[in-house]
C-alpha cells in the first residue's frame, strides 16, 4: 500500500514514466468553443461560493471563469456583503443568500454546470459543509483554498463525498494540512505524493508551485515547467481556480480542464511580463487563448 509519506518505488517508476510537460497537444483537441446555436446557458454556468470579508478572491476567480468561455458566471455571496460584490461586478451574477437553506437552493440550480469553494470562504465548518452540498450534486466541483483546509487532516471524507469530476488545487501549505504531510521538493517525490493523493481521494490533484503537477486517480500525469515567477502574486491562485472551473462548465474533462487552465495561466502572465498583479490575468486570457492553433 503507497502511502503520501513514503510512496513506494513502483510510485516513483510510474511517476517518472508516465510523466509529460504541459502541452497543448494533450488537451488542444477537447477545448470548448461556441457554436451558432449556443446560449448562454449551454455554454456553461459557473457558481462561486463568495467569502465575506474576504471579498477579492472570489471575483478575480469569476472574472477568469467568464474569460474561459462560460456563458454566465455567478458568484454566491452572503446577503450582508451583497454591496461589496456588486460594487465591482458587470457582467457577473451576484447572488444573495440570507441563510443556509438558502446557499443550498442557490447549489441545486439544475442549470449550473460547475462549482468552485474556497476563494476567500473561510476555514470554516460551514465551508466545509457547503462543499459537501456541491458534492453531493455530482457535477464537477473544484475545491481551493480555505475548502482544503477546511478538510485539513480529513481528506477521508472528502473522497467518501466525491461523486463526480473534482479538482482539488493545493499549494504546498495546503497540501500539507489536507493530507498531513509536507511535499518534497524534488519532483519525482512530489509526483509520487501528489498521485497518492489523487489516488486516496479520487479526485485531479494539482499541486501548485514553480512546477505545478496535475496528477489523476488514474495514473496519468502532467506536469507544466513553464510557469514564469511572476505568477507567485496574491490571488494568483484564485485566478487558475476560476480558470478550470469555467472549462469544467463547458464540458471539459477534468484532468485536461486543470492542464489546459495551468497552460492559459502561465501564458496570461508571460504575456503580461513584470509588475504583474491577479488582476492583469482575466483580461490577458483571451491573448493565451489566441497562441493556440487555430
Ligand atoms: N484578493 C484576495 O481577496 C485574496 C484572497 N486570498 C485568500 O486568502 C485566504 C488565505 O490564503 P493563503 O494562501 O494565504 O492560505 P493560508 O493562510 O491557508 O496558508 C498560507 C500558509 O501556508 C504556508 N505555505 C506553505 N507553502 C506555501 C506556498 N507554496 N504558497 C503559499 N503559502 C504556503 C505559508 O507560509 C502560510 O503560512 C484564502 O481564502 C485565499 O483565497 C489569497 O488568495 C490572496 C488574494
Ligand atoms: N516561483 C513560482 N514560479 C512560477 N509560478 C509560481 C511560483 N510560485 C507560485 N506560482 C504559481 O502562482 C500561483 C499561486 O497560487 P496560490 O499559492 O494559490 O496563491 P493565492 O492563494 O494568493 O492565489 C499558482 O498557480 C502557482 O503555481
Amino acid at each position: 500500500m503507497h502511502t503520501l509519506a513514503n510512496p513506494h518505488r513502483q510510485a516513483y517508476n510510474q511517476a517518472m514514466s508516465h510523466y509529460q510537460s504541459n502541452s497543448p497537444a494533450l488537451w488542444e483537441a477537447l477545448l470548448p468553443s461556441p457554436h451558432s446555436n449556443s446560449h448562454k446557458y449551454s455554454r456553461g454556468y459557473v457558481l462561486i461560493q463568495g467569502g465575506y470579508p474576504v471579498t477579492g478572491a472570489a471575483r478575480l476567480a469569476a472574472l477568469a471563469a467568464a474569460r474561459s468561455g462560460a456563458g454566465i458566471t455567478a458568484i454566491a455571496v452572503p446577503a450582508a456583503a451583497l454591496a461589496i460584490y456588486a460594487s465591482q461586478l458587470l457582467s457577473i451574477m451576484a447572488k444573495p443568500y440570507a441563510s443556509t437553506l438558502d446557499l443550498y437552493a442557490l447549489i441545486h440550480d439544475p442549470r449550473i454546470g460547475a462549482f468552485l469553494i474556497g476563494p476567500g470562504a473561510g476555514a470554516s465548518k460551514e465551508t466545509r459543509e457547503t462543499t459537501l452540498t456541491m458534492l453531493q450534486t455530482a457535477k464537477p466541483v473544484v475545491i481551493d483554498a480555505d475548502a482544503l483546509t477546511a478538510f485539513a487532516r480529513k481528506s477521508d471524507s472528502l473522497k467518501k463525498a466525491i461523486l463526480g469530476q473534482c479538482v482539488l488545487t493545493p499549494h504546498d501549505g495546503e497540501f500539507e494540512k489536507l493530507f498531513g504531510l509536507q511535499p518534497a521538493d524534488q519532483l519525482p517525490e512530489r509526483i509520487a505524493q501528489a498521485l497518492v493523493a489523487a489516488r486516496q481521494t479520487n479526485a485531479i490533484i494539482l499541486l501548485k508551485g514553480a512546477n505545478t503537477i496535475i496528477a489523476a486517480p488514474d495514473e496519468r500525469v502532467i506536469v507544466n515547467e513553464r510557469a514564469p515567477a511572476t505568477l507567485a502574486t496574491a490571488g494568483a491562485g484564485d485566478v487558475l481556480a476560476g480558470l478550470i472551473t469555467g472549462l469544467l462548465a463547458q464540458g471539459m474533462p477534468a484532468f485536461e480542464a486543470a492542464a489546459a487552465a495551468v497552460w492559459l495561466h502561465s501564458t496570461a502572465a508571460e504575456l503580461h511580463g513584470i509588475g504583474l498583479i491577479a488582476e492583469d490575468l482575466p483580461g490577458l486570457i483571451p491573448a493565451a487563448w489566441r497562441q493556440l492553433t487555430p
